[in-house]
């Protein structure tokens, strides 16, 4: 099939060389050249594993262009441009959305299938239908679950498909059954819907998965209190198929694009509906997982009672592993929180450097772990790389004077750390 692809982030992209590999024709379109050129050129703007394999091998099936009428050869196209927060407030911004599907009215025409799958407001695809059925065009809207750092193998072998269609719109899902041919005869299971219901499933998939973290989260405020020990506890609830043991690993939290402003988008437009009570739980979800980087901050401030002059080695920035991406990252954030308390803090990541000394510039960047923990007064694990889960203690005992961790993602063993020498402090561990 001919596809295009609107808005080449970290969803399109992946999106665009995913269909590509899928063995479709596509055409990837954003407004912002600098990305374009690095597609084009075969490389990935951002860090995702096996994205650059696939940009790279696609000889002429897959391109890149900022020019929206190179669409008009394909007759599927995904909307996939960024739906932020709006500035100072909750509700998501939808102006990339409604512009990118103004750009595509004038291409479009009798045959051709726009396909929504930014994370939107329920209601936003309903609204949108009205914009593109004039041209003869219909619109369907597919959401997305991909996780970045599994970014490529979701998309290939994703866990569900779901198609949010006009009733009676039997000829949306046929085209979109043959852009998803090979993950249907692997077996993944496809639900048609209509639109409200597959925006929501979206919004709610999310919600849930950010509630189960800050579930897991407040048990740890408790077990901090009582001695007890949130990995264990974890572990024990998680044998239970019901609740099952993932998404429940304690910490400092979760961020990221996606899952904070998701939620918080979701309680805006529940309020305009005027059913806002419904998500109120969201509002003590959000605030369970700030209060675990804070709690971090205190750690800190009241073992050196006060933190000006200190020296703290953070490792680990981005988000999550695998990923440069520190939108709304926890890491960076507790960082910055640290500077702020007048504290030097040294700082490494194995792919999220550059990323964060845009957004942070003051914090003092170093390559390595051992350049990060020389001279520090305490390291600070933020994010669980593998290479941070592997640090040998006794080899960083060598490396620093600091004799005290603070581990944000209960991923160091404390018994090792401890034998080393350290004070280890887990969140919601003994
Ligand atoms: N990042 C992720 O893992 C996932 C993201 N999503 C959703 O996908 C959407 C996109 O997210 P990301 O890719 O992370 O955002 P992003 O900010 O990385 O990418 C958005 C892209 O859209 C481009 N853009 C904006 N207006 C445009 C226009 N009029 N025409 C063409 N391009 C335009 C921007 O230049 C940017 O490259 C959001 O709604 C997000 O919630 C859903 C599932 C996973
Ligand atoms: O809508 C989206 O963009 C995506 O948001 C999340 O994917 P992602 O943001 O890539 O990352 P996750 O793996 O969900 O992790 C989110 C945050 O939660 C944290 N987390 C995760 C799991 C856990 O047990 N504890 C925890 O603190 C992570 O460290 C990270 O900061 C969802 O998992 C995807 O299904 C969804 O498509």
């Amino acid at each position: 099939m001919r596809i295009s692809v609107i808005g080449c982030g970290y969803l399109g992209a992946v999106h665009a060389a995913c269909m590509a590999e899928l063995g479709h024709d596509v055409v990837g379109i954003d407004v912002d050249a600098a990305k374009i050129a690095e597609l084009a050129a075969g490389r990935s703007p951002f860090f995702e594993p096996g994205l650059d394999e696939l940009l790279g091998a696609k000889d002429g099936r897959l391109r890149f262009s900022t020019d929206i009428s190179e669409i008009e050869q394909a007759r599927v196209h995904f909307i996939a441009v960024g739906t932020p927060q709006v500035a100072g407030g909750h509700a998501a911004d939808l102006r990339y959305v409604d512009a990118a599907v103004t750009a595509l009215l004038p291409h479009i025409g009798p045959g051709h299938l726009v396909v929504g799958k930014s994370t939107v407001p329920v209601g936003t695809a309903a609204r949108l239908a009205e914009l593109v059925e004039p041209t003869g065009a219909q619109l369907v809207w597919n959401p997305e679950f991909l996780r970045e750092g599994f970014a490529v193998s979701d998309t290939l072998s994703p866990d569900r498909l779901v198609y949010g269609v006009r009733p009676g719109d039997d000829r949306a899902t046929e085209v979109l059954d043959l852009v998803y041919a090979r993950p249907l005869e692997s077996g993944t299971p496809r639900i048609v819907t209509d639109y409200a219901t597959a925006e929501l499933v979206k919004v709610s998939a999310n919600a849930f998965l950010a509630t189960k973290i800050s579930f897991i989260n407040a048990m740890a405020e408790i077990a901090e209190v009582t001695g007890a020990d949130i990995t264990t506890l974890a572990d024990a609830i998680g044998f239970d198929a019901r609740i099952g043991r993932r998404f429940l690993n304690a910490g400092v939290g979760f961020g990221g694009g996606c899952l904070p402003k998701d939620i918080r988008a979701f309680q805006a437009r529940a309020a305009e509906l005027g059913v806002g009570q419904a998500l109120d739980f969201l509002d003590d979800v959000d605030q369970i997982n700030l209060r675990r980087r804070q709690r971090v901050v205190d750690l800190l401030e009241q073992h050196f009672e006060g933190l000006a002059g200190r020296t703290v080695a953070v490792l680990g920035l981005a988000f999550k592993p695998d990923s440069d991406d520190v939108r709304d990252s926890p890491a960076l954030d507790i960082a910055q929180r640290v500077a702020a308390l007048g504290a030097t803090v040294q700082a490494t990541d194995p792919e999220a450097i550059e990323t964060a000394r845009r957004s942070q510039p003051q914090l003092d960047y170093r390559a390595t772990v051992d350049e990060a923990v020389a001279g520090a007064d305490a390291i600070v694990v933020l994010t669980e790389w593998r290479q941070f889960r592997e640090l040998d203690p006794a080899v960083v005992a060598e490396r620093t004077s600091a004799r005290l961790v603070i581990d944000g993602r209960n991923c160091l063993d404390p018994g090792a750390w401890r034998q080393a020498g350290f004070t280890y402090v887990g969140l919601g561990r003994p």
